[in-house]
């Protein structure tokens, strides 16, 4: 493709210079990802403003900027009113509209998106299909793993994988959006089939500062859902989260209501039972029952199961064969993972760092331990203050006995955080103790640890990677921890 055929794709512009016949050799909106025959789009961040990085992607070999600030370069610069737009509308037109070509599954929600799409992709690759996951663990073109930085990306990067899902012969891509997502346009022109909504919980508000400009920024997804019926759009909605209502009104696609508690809805679940290491429930859907079999355990697991379903039915499968497929996920990375088993004690990581989620997650180890529950968590550095307090009540009032640490301070001093968690210690509570350090409070959880009881350690679950108090970032695992902790105690003992 040349300059003429990619700016062709944009009615409103104003070029200055003449387009060269060259192919281009890709679209960036980093300097430091230029290559010779690209494109580079000037966006202005958070933190830079690409108008000052175009003189150097000239430099590095670029033959056209897009701006919206003067510039002075010698290469064309085509001036636009929106540069954020025109990414997502040249990155569309670049990679060849490969959203239109797949069937796209967008999820939304405070909690539960990766647990969805990983029972979306067990689905798909029970059903024999091509499956691609985009989200918070990283991107999956059926089982190449590719890392990424956001849960969800820019508007280039996604264009260029669902280009790459659709050469492999992905049939169905389900990915996480989340909200910063969708206010900064980075999901723009992708062309979604099924919108899910998980739920709504307090989260984020570092950026949107509301719940109401939170639950605004969710809704994006399901307005943006193409508005005509030539192809099925469908909403697929949490009956027992109270943004239902609004997101109902806010999409002109079908709707697919899923509930535990209401058997109005389209995807009821009822008659539920939870056992140590899986559940089973029956789904009702337009009075057919089916008998679902799951690995995965917890209340909040049969409100991701029916998202799950739904999603994979509204694309036109049958549901017989969807839920043949539930048994085949046996879990998912991070989340309520076995970390360690010994001695009859469970060590479980778990990715829990929203008051709700830690709400959820304790529920369900309270169920299932036939001791104490153990926990071990600690809050975020530089982001969500007035969760900390909030989050540490949660803790010590669920577990039988909370180990208070450090989760990523992100450069954050520990002391700070640790500060304004105590006002969330409830008045003359015992069943406590700080240890700054997180691999010393694992290792006294687990000291302190008997037959019948399990640890859970919240808020990192799989992650590889922390950024510490000092700014130091470096490998650590909740789960190497725990097994490293469980060889001590070995140790000790003999
Ligand atoms: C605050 C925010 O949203 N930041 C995102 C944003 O970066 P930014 O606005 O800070 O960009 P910037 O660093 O100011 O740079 C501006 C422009 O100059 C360019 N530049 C910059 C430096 C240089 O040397 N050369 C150059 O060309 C940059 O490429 C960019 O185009 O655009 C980047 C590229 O798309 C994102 O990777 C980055 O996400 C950062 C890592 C981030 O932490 N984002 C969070 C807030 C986020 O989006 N989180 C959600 C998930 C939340 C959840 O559900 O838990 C997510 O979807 O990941
Ligand atoms: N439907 C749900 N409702 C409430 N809590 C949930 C739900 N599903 C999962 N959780 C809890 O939230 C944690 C994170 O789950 P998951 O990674 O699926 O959510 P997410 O929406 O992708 O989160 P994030 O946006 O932070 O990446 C889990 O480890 C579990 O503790």
């Amino acid at each position: 493709m040349n300059l003429e055929q990619l700016f062709n794709h944009i009615k409103f512009k104003h070029v200055i210079g003449t387009f060269s016949d060259a192919q281009i050799n890709k679209i960036t909106q980093d300097t430091r990802e230029v290559e010779s025959g690209d494109v580079f789009i000037c966006i202005e961040g958070a933190n830079f403003d690409g108008h000052g990085y175009a003189a150097q992607a000239v430099e590095k070999g670029a033959i056209a900027v897009v701006a919206r600030k003067q510039l002075d370069i010698n290469v064309p610069v085509i001036y636009v009113n929106d540069t954020t737009k025109a990414m997502a509308m040249l990155a569309n037109a670049f990679y060849g509209y490969p959203s239109d070509k797949l069937k796209m599954i967008g999820i939304t929600g405070t909690n539960g998106k990766t647990t969805t799409t990983y029972i979306i992709e067990a689905i798909l690759k029970g059903l024999k299909l091509g499956s691609g996951v985009i989200g918070t663990v990283g991107i999956k073109v059926n089982d190449t793993f590719i890392p990424t930085i956001n849960t969800t990306p820019d508007s280039i990067t996604l264009q260029r994988v669902f280009k790459e899902m659709d050469d492999e012969n992905v049939a169905v891509c389900a990915m996480e959006v989340s909200s910063q997502a969708l206010v900064k346009g980075r999901v723009w022109g992708v062309d979604f089939d099924v919108a899910v909504m998980t739920n709504l919980t307090h989260e984020h508000m570092e950026l949107h500062h509301t719940m109401e400009a939170y639950q605004a920024a969710k809704k994006l997804l399901f307005s943006q859902m193409g508005n005509s019926y030539k192809t099925a759009k469908v909403a697929v909605l949490n009956k027992d989260d109270e943004t239902f209502e609004d997101y109902r009104e806010a999409t002109v696609g079908e709707v697919l209501s899923y509930s535990i508690l209401d058997s109005e809805s389209d995807f009821f679940a009822t008659n539920i039972h939870y056992f140590e290491s899986h559940t089973t429930f029956d789904l009702v859907y337009l009075n057919e029952t089916y008998a679902v079999h799951s690995n995965l355990v917890g209340e909040y697991n049969v409100s991701n199961l029916l998202a799950g379903m739904a999603s994979v039915f509204a694309l036109g499968y049958s549901l017989t064969e969807i839920v043949a497929t539930i048994p085949s996920l046996l879990g998912v990375s991070g989340r309520m993972e076995l970390a360690a088993k010994a001695d009859d004690i469970s060590l479980y990581v778990d990715y829990a760092h929203s008051p709700d989620a830690m709400e959820k997650v304790l529920a369900t180890v309270k169920n299932i331990a036939k001791g104490k529950v153990i926990a071990v968590f600690g809050c975020t550095g530089k982001r969500e203050f007035e969760k900390r307090p909030i989050m540490t009540k949660i803790g010590i009032e669920q577990a039988d006995f909370a180990f208070l640490t450090a989760d990523e301070a992100m450069g954050e001093d520990q002391a700070e955080i640790w500060e304004m968690m105590k006002p969330g210690i409830p008045e003359g509570a015992t069943n406590y103790a700080y240890y700054e350090n997180r691999v010393e409070a694992i290792y006294k959880a687990i000291e302190m640890a008997e037959p019948g009881d399990i640890v859970l350690m919240m808020g990192r679950g799989n992650d590889t990677r922390y950024y510490d108090s000092n700014g130091w970032i470096y490998h650590f695992t909740d789960k190497e921890a725990a097994v490293n902790g469980m060889n001590r105690r070995a140790l000790l003992q003999n």
